[in-house]
């Protein structure tokens, strides 16, 4: 049987090697944070089907959070203008925060993310990102939880767009055009 996005995206991480090591970060995500009131910190709109499977891997009550930024307006470079478009709806103030993303791929949405959570004074802020692509990072991000190093291709699935598409695709997929 074909399915939509054949000709256009290649298997870069299989459906079933995503779902393993989201189990594996859940599981060392619930031992990190024993005792403690968590906040995921979920970034729109890639994060979203990470950071929920990731939310059901991990056994603690947490809450979840949604912040929307946009920095790709839907193509396949950064603009370098890092944009909120969705506020989380709490005070942020004394939680222990983890940001969850889909990629850090520039890191400069993530230095925004950090330097703008971190002014909320909350009781600390990690991050956790499936995905790194550490050959185009335009500046150093520390990554507490990584799920994969990935080369220098533009991948979509699993929460990842072109053009605002191919975010339903269930594995990391390499986009053949680029
Ligand atoms: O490290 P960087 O180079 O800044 O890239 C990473 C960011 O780019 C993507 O978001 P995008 O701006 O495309 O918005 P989206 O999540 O709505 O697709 C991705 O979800 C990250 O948030
Ligand atoms: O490789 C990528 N794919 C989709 N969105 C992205 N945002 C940053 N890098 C990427």
């Amino acid at each position: 049987m074909t399915t939509f996005h054949e000709k256009d995206v290649g298997v870069l991480i299989s459906e079933e090697a995503v779902q393993a090591r989201v189990k594996e970060l859940g599981a060392q995500i619930t031992r990190d944070y024993q005792g403690k009131e968590l906040t995921l910190v979920c970034v729109l709109k890639g994060s979203v089907f990470f950071a929920i499977d990731l939310a059901r891997a991990i056994d603690l009550p947490l809450t979840l959070e949604f912040l929307g930024v946009s920095s790709y307006h839907g193509g396949t470079e950064s603009t370098g203008e890092v944009r909120i478009t969705t506020d989380v709806s709490k005070p942020m103030a004394g939680k222990h925060l983890l940001i969850i993303e889909d990629i850090i791929d520039t890191g400069l949405t993530m230095s925004f993310l950090l330097e703008n959570l971190q002014a909320r004074h909350p009781a600390s802020v990690k991050i956790c990102s499936l995905l790194e692509k550490p050959a185009r990072a335009k500046t150093k991000v520390h990554i507490d939880y990584k799920g994969f190093v990935i080369e220098d291709k533009f991948v979509v699935g699993y929460g990842l767009d072109y053009g605002e598409k191919y975010r339903n695709v269930p594995f990391i997929g390499i986009w053949k055009h680029t």
